[in-house]
């Protein structure tokens, strides 16, 4: 019986670093592998804007989820295809929304609902911060609505000089509930400057997205934007898979904790991930100036 286990575990470990993942298939996103362990997400319903419909919520938290269990992927670059980045939530499903509620008279089922909804819906942005890789956001054209809230639970931000964000909930008469009220104040660091924004809900192009750091960087074209984002992507994928992964772990926690709290944590992380082979390796490398030290998948 043990040996049959530990046979069945060394399967598992060899198919996993062996074989590349089978990728599921996406109807609302479009995946490619451009470069050694970097994966593009692109959000792909152009001719709705990148609309976010249902179908793209949920197709978002699943690969995600499968990217994060994927040894070969180490970076994600999330962009999109198209004139906009994405329009938002998808208007028409939240017309439909409203017709399912309408069939309950009662408050507390509707109630139920909609929490459901809600959650879900947060739950498919937060798988961003749930995958262990870096996600790095390649903003062109307009970001309007869920689209900042999607962003907002991204690593980095870069854009195009013709992009522009809205955080529009106010103006469709809701405050916004899938993140970016809880993300972008603690990226940007500034309340008074969130505040405007949120209850403007007034446009912000490029040149403000910059100054009031949302996003690290501009670019003159999609293009050129693409391609420096993807040398940055292949820049953390040839680092240590154990370095990078924890060090996003970290982050967030400690964004989310006291300073005491984070250090207890790294503490607590790295008195085991110390004695992984690819702190030696990469010391190694370091002190002998190799520049091209190889790490296994993970
Ligand atoms: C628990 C829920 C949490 C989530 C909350 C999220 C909230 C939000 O996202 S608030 C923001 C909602 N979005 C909007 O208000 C944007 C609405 N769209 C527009 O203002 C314009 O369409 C836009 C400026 C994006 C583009 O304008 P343009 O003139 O260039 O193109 P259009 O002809 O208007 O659009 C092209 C086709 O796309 C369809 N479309 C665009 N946006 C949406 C959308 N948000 N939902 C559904 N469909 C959208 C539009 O109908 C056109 O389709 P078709 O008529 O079939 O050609």
């Amino acid at each position: 019986m043990f040996l049959r286990i530990s046979n069945f575990k060394t399967g598992v470990l060899l198919f996993k670093n062996m074989s590349k993942m089978k990728l599921s298939h996406y109807h609302t996103l479009k995946i490619e592998n451009p470069k050694e362990f970097v994966y593009n997400v692109q959000i792909n319903r152009p001719e709705k804007a990148n609309a976010m419909n249902n179908t793209m919520w949920l197709e978002i938290r699943k690969c995600f989820d499968e990217l994060n269990e994927n040894p070969d992927c180490r970076v994600v670059v999330l962009s999109a295809n198209g004139k906009f980045f994405t329009s938002g939530i998808d208007l028409y499903d939240m017309m439909n929304l409203g017709e399912e509620i309408s069939k309950h008279d009662d408050i507390a089922r509707k109630s139920k609902i909609l929490r459901t909804f809600i959650k879900t819906y947060q739950d498919c942005l937060t798988a961003l911060e749930k995958c262990d890789k870096p996600v790095l956001t390649s903003i062109h054209g307009g970001c309007i609505g869920g689209g900042v809230d999607l962003i907002s639970a991204a690593d980095i931000r870069y854009c195009t000089q013709d992009a522009w964000f809205q955080i529009k909930e106010t103006e469709i008469g809701m405050a916004a509930d899938v993140g970016t009220l809880q993300r972008m104040p603690k990226i940007i660091g500034n309340m008074s400057t969130f505040n405007e924004l949120a209850f403007t809900a007034r446009k912000f192009d490029s040149s403000e997205a910059k100054e009031i750091g949302f996003v690290s960087r501009i670019y003159n074209t999609k293009e050129s934007m693409l391609e420096h984002v993807m040398n940055i992507a292949s820049n953390i994928a040839i680092k240590s898979p154990v370095g990078v992964q924890m060090t996003k772990r970290s982050i967030i926690y400690s964004r989310d904790h006291t300073v005491q709290d984070g250090l207890n944590h790294i503490g607590d992380w790295n008195q085991i991930l110390l004695q992984s082979e690819d702190f030696v390796k990469a010391s190694m490398a370091v002190a002998t100036k190799d520049k091209t030290p190889t790490f296994s998948k993970l």
